[in-house]
């Protein structure tokens, strides 16, 4: 698994995209946004979490208009593999490769917690090292992962199967409590339609290690490498 992991003005969790690509055998690599080409041999773009532009105009709002982002779009146009986790969710959303927008959280606050999680299917090369519906615990840390979409678009993605991740109480007790910051559906994470582009707000790549809280998120790159 080739990874190319782009790195924005304002991107901080690269590092440890890097870390979790590379433990579960991978290959990452970092790419500038102002380059306009992807290394050759990508197999999967990852766009890291951070504060890319300072979160200037809408959070991911700029970086979706990096040079980088045209290569990116080309990639994920030929069924290459993209993952976009919190800022990078938002700089998808922006970017029109998923459908709707992140609002400010429904409190206005920043949060920073641990998280639990359903996943919601598990035959996506994104997710096939956890069971169907089972409850992970992830951490997030954000101030707009509000998931807000129309009617219409809300109805496709549910009907299409593309919620990849829900928000959940520690029981797995969807709705109420276990939603942190107002997402419509509890949506944690949403696949585009042919499912080779996923975007989340929680972040997996910081619970790959029991020493730092746990490993429910190593599942992911786990799946992502036997891909
Ligand atoms: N951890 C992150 O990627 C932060 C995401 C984004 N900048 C926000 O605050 O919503």
């Amino acid at each position: 698994m080739n990874a190319a992991i782009i790195l924005f003005p304002g991107s901080n969790r690269e590092g440890d995209v890097f870390r979790a690509i590379a433990a579960t055998g991978g290959k990452p690599t970092l790419v500038w946004h102002r380059d306009h080409e992807l290394p050759k041999g990508v197999d999967l773009v990852v766009l890291p979490g951070g504060f890319s532009y300072g979160d200037y105009l809408r959070c991911g709002a700029i970086a979706a208009r990096a040079p980088i982002m045209e290569a990116v779009r080309a990639h994920a146009a030929h069924g290459g593999l993209v993952l976009g986790i919190c800022n990078g969710f938002q700089i998808l959303v922006e970017s029109g490769l998923l459908p709707g927008v992140l609002m400010r959280n429904a409190n206005l606050r920043f949060i920073c917690r641990m998280q639990h999680l359903t996943v919601e299917r598990i035959d996506t090369p994104f997710a096939s090292r956890y069971d169907k519906g089972q409850t992970i615990k992830v951490a997030i840390a954000h101030g707009e992962g509000n998931y807000i979409a129309d009617e219409e678009t809300i109805a496709r993605l549910e009907g299409e199967g593309r919620v990849a991740f829900r928000y959940c109480a520690a029981d797995g007790a969807i709705g109420g409590a276990g939603n942190p910051n107002g997402s419509m559906n509890d949506i944690a994470g949403i696949y585009s339609q042919g499912l080779n582009v996923l975007g989340l707000m929680p972040h997996p790549e910081n619970l790959i290690d029991p020493l730092v809280g746990g490993t429910d998120g190593r599942g992911l790159f786990e799946s992502l490498a036997c891909k």
